[in-house]
């Protein structure tokens, strides 16, 4: 159906003037290390014209990520000089991140949605609010048949466990999503690794045809691509430590190398001379002496070509007009793309599904065998107690540490698709938040409802959902933690370190293991905010404030429930105060982690 509409593509891009000159002159960077100041690049100077394809070369740390991130405005601290222009005029950060795409060099993509559903997610996500969903797959369908995907349209994207497409698919999916908004600028971080030849060359011609095709302007990072991918660009750019050996055409550099001494040796793949002859051999002193004193004539004679042959560009003065172009999306709009797409990703995940309701499974067994029918006696005080605390520490670690774990990949998706001007990180947040409900809500109730009869907790159905509530409540907070430590942390290895030693803490404190009144005064704030103390007040309040009367046999004595709760020092705040503390923790952990993640989600936009 959607395959009969027809959208004009001039219609989808927010920035209508599509632009016919990206140009960078002198431009250097520089960062300061260890109170060092390390030069990464060196009046790097050259342009890209519409319908052209340029590759950035140059062997490993040549600084050929550092410069496609400087022209696309993705780097961090260190002082940058040089003009950067658009049609001779200065980015404006707005339109900059409507204008251009950034196809990155891990392809960070939902496993179990399939190429279609991807592509339409970013549709939905990124296209104007004003085209109609059946506009937009259209669209979805145009990009995937200009990239050629339309053979693998409904396979998933695939996992360890799933075979799903290949990997020059994977990449071509990467740019397909950029490319659904109809970007006038293209940056692409090494599309070819991983890929075998064939995919590579494929990847790259894709390109080249869409660049021609469409006048967009591509830049590229390659490593040593072979001799019919690189007849495809209409330029490179030669790198060596941050300095240009060459900009200009492939057939004129081995012309210009050849003037230098450095004739092209026959039947030789013309890329893997370049780099050999523009890299620092390492392998010796003397060949590294000898290395950089070709370097510096390849930079020298370049420089004296360049000088003869001026740009006749003129310096700018204007800066672009910013658009004011809304989100694409309204808000709510946006909240539900997204956790639809997570509710969908997830469902399919057989193994975290498994994994997870199995692991509710075992822990019922656990239980179920420790446990079993407590008795009105102190053995069945303790166990009790012991049964609160094992459901506090199992749903606090069972939740916060898997959470914690896979939220730094998810964020570098977010990452990347806030860099695209797609949604707003409070959607993304909430949204995430709101996928995590549905199977922590299943858990609790396939691991509470059988716990609580069959430990034999007290008989009453009122007191029985109070009990699921508390769980659930507790479930809840410890994801919220998860995501905001999430959130907060660079990577899922640090998040791994941190977590527990966050946990254990709040574990310290949650009233069992220490007794607060002993604990250094300046530690004792963590007991108000350690949620794990009163989801266990809760528990033990629910069970003993009407509980029956216990037998005595056994010193010391408990006659009744609210003495075990009155020795336990569980009584304030009481049950329906620990409860709305709780809940009260959780949206205060919802709230800082909003925060926290939208300022470490926030993509760089840093523009000359
Ligand atoms: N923020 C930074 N601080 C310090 N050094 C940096 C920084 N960014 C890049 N570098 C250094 O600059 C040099 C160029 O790095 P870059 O990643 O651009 O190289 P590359 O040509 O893309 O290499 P590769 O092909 O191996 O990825 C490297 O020596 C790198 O260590």
């Amino acid at each position: 159906m959607t395959e009969d509409v027809k959208v004009d593509i001039q219609d989808i891009s927010p920035i209508p003037n599509a632009p016919k000159c990206f140009s960078w002159k002198n431009v250097n960077l520089s960062v300061t290390v260890n109170k060092t100041k390390k030069q990464l690049l060196t009046n790097v100077s050259g342009e890209v014209r519409a319908g052209e394809m340029i590759a950035i070369m140059g062997g490993s740390g040549a600084g050929k990520s550092t410069l496609l991130n400087t022209l696309a405005g993705r780097i961090g601290p260190g002082e940058l000089s040089g003009d950067i222009l658009l049609d001779g005029k200065k980015r404006s950060p707005r339109n900059w991140t409507l204008q251009c795409a950034y196809v990155e060099q891990d392809d960070i993509l939902f496993k179990q949605l399939t190429v279609f559903e991807t592509l339409r997610y970013s549709a939905l996500l990124r296209l104007p609010r004003t085209m109609t969903i059946a506009e937009k797959e259209a669209r979805v369908n145009s990009v995937i048949s200009q990239l050629g995907l339309t053979g693998c349209k409904n396979t998933p994207i695939g996992d360890e466990l799933v075979r799903g497409i290949s990997g020059g698919e994977r990449k071509r999916v990467s740019i397909g999503i950029e490319l659904v908004t109809n970007p006038h600028i293209l940056f692409l971080d090494e599309p070819t690794s991983g890929l075998d030849a064939f995919n590579a060359f494929n990847t790259i011609q894709s390109i080249k045809e869409l660049a021609k095709k469409e006048n967009k302007l591509v830049l590229m990072t390659i490593h040593q691509p072979r001799t019919d991918i690189l007849e495809l660009f209409d330029k490179v750019l030669l790198l060596s430590v941050g300095k240009v050996m060459w900009f200009g055409s492939t057939t004129d550099a081995i012309t210009h190398f050849d003037g230098l001494g450095y004739k092209l040796p026959p039947k030789t793949n013309p890329s893997d001379y370049f780099i050999d002859i523009i890299t620092i051999d390492q392998r010796d002193e003397k060949l590294r002496e000898e290395s950089l004193k070709r370097i510096a004539l390849f930079q020298e004679a370049y420089e004296k070509l360049v000088v003869s042959n001026p740009n006749p560009s003129t310096p700018p003065e204007a800066v672009e007009t910013s658009t004011k172009v809304a989100w694409p999306s309204l808000w709510i709009n946006e909240f539900f793309i997204i956790l639809h797409r997570y509710i969908i990703n997830m469902t399919r995940d057989k193994a975290v599904v498994f994994a997870t309701l199995g692991q509710a499974c075992v822990n019922l067994l656990i239980v179920s065998i420790l446990y079993y029918n407590v008795t009105n006696d102190i053995a069945g005080i303790q166990n009790r107690i012991g049964v609160f605390f094992f459901l506090t520490l199992n749903m606090t670690f069972g939740n916060v540490m898997p959470t914690v774990n896979a939220f730094p990949e998810t964020k570098k998706l977010i990452k990347r698709e806030r860099a695209a001007g797609s949604y707003r990180a409070t959607s993304a947040y909430l949204a995430k938040v709101a996928s995590t409900v549905p199977l922590v809500f299943i858990v609790v109730i396939i691991l509470g409802t059988p716990l609580y009869w069959i430990v034999g907790l007290y008989n009453n159905v009122a007191n029985f959902f109070t009990f699921l509530l508390i769980l659930l409540i507790q479930a809840l907070v410890a994801n919220l933690l998860g995501l905001m430590i999430g959130s907060a942390v660079p990577s899922a290895t640090v998040g791994q370190i941190v977590t527990p030693l966050v946990l254990i803490v709040f574990v310290l404190f949650s009233g069992l293991l220490l007794n607060l009144d002993t604990a250094p005064v300046f530690l004792r704030w963590i007991q108000w905010i350690s949620f794990l103390t009163y989801t266990m007040k809760a528990f033990v309040q629910n069970e003993f404030n009407a509980n029956a009367v216990f037998s005595c046999t056994h010193q010391p004595c408990f006659p009744d429930g609210p003495s075990v709760v009155k020795s336990y020092g569980f009584g304030t705040p009481d049950l329906w105060g620990s409860i709305a503390v709780n809940a009260g923790l959780g949206v205060a952990f919802l709230i800082l982690g909003t925060i926290v993640f939208s300022y470490s989600s926030k993509p760089l936009m840093r523009l000359k």
